[in-house]
């Protein structure tokens, strides 16, 4: 049997797409959540381990990665799937803000990949989902961008780190699943902004991340699920 496959924020949307789908190739997941929902037991019962941790607590990425030292002695993917959207409002505390976007975009993937590393050899993947805006930055969502840039930033480094036993690769989607708050207006809007109709789905997702596990011969890239956005 593989080593399991590590996903961070892997109970809803496209993270839970991920975990099902290596569910569905009893390939072994370890999952993380930040809050209970009813997908846990579903998980749970399909022989998902699920483990809590809320990354902007520094104490609990600790015991996240003791606890998958105990579980497991190899892994055979880091998946970092777990974002936090947020955006400038105007009643926000700036400092906070972005506190928060790196220490779920950035401090918690780089203490958990620093940690490890050492179970993917001799041959795993890591991959970082990061975001579109990763290379234009965003007005709206300014922190989060950044943060993101600075996540796809650890996979150049992480790729030249742990070459060639583990491949390090980023996932830079602009927008596969609305919200629900999402109205009709948004959705145009989604629409004016992208060649392709937006908002595929989560497979979009799955499919390029099985993509980049089953190649020899990418790291250190960013695979864009954009929809031809760029050319708009
Ligand atoms: N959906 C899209 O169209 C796009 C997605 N992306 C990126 O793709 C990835 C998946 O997107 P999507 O499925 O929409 O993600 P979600 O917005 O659904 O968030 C994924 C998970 O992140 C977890 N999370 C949020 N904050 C924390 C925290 N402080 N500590 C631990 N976990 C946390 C949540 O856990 P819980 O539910 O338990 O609170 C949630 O389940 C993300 O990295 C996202 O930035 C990029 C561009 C577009
Ligand atoms: N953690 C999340 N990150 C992002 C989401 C989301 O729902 N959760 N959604 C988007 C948008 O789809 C954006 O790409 C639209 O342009 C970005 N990041």
């Amino acid at each position: 049997m593989s080593p399991p496959v590590l996903i961070t924020g892997g109970t809803q949307r496209i993270g839970l797409a991920l975990t099902e789908h290596f569910l569905n190739q009893s390939v072994p997941v370890i999952v993380t959540y930040r809050r209970p929902k009813s997908a846990l037991n579903t998980l749970a019962q399909r022989g998902a381990t699920l483990i809590q941790a809320d990354f902007t607590q520094k104490s609990q990425v600790e015991r996240l990665i003791l606890q998958i030292k105990s579980q497991t002695s190899g892994l055979r993917a880091i998946i970092h799937n777990a974002s936090d959207w947020a955006s400038e409002s105007v009643d926000d505390n700036d400092f906070e803000l972005i506190e928060r976007m790196m220490q779920v975009h950035v401090y918690a993937p780089y203490r958990i990949n620093m940690a490890l590393a050492e179970q993917l050899m001799p041959a795993g993947d890591i991959i970082h989902f990061t975001d579109y805006v990763q290379d234009t930055g965003s007005d709206k969502h300014t922190a989060y961008a950044a943060s993101k840039a600075a996540l796809h930033n650890l996979t150049l480094s992480f790729a030249k780190k742990l070459a060639p036993q583990v491949k390090v690769n980023s996932i830079a989607p602009s927008l596969l699943m609305f919200n629900e708050k999402d109205d009709l207006a948004y959705r145009r809007q989604a629409d004016a902004k992208h060649l392709l109709s937006p908002a595929p789905g989560a497979y979009e997702a799955v499919s390029a991340v099985d993509y980049l596990l089953n190649s020899d011969y990418i790291t250190g890239q960013t695979l864009h699920l954009s929809g031809g956005r760029h050319l708009r």
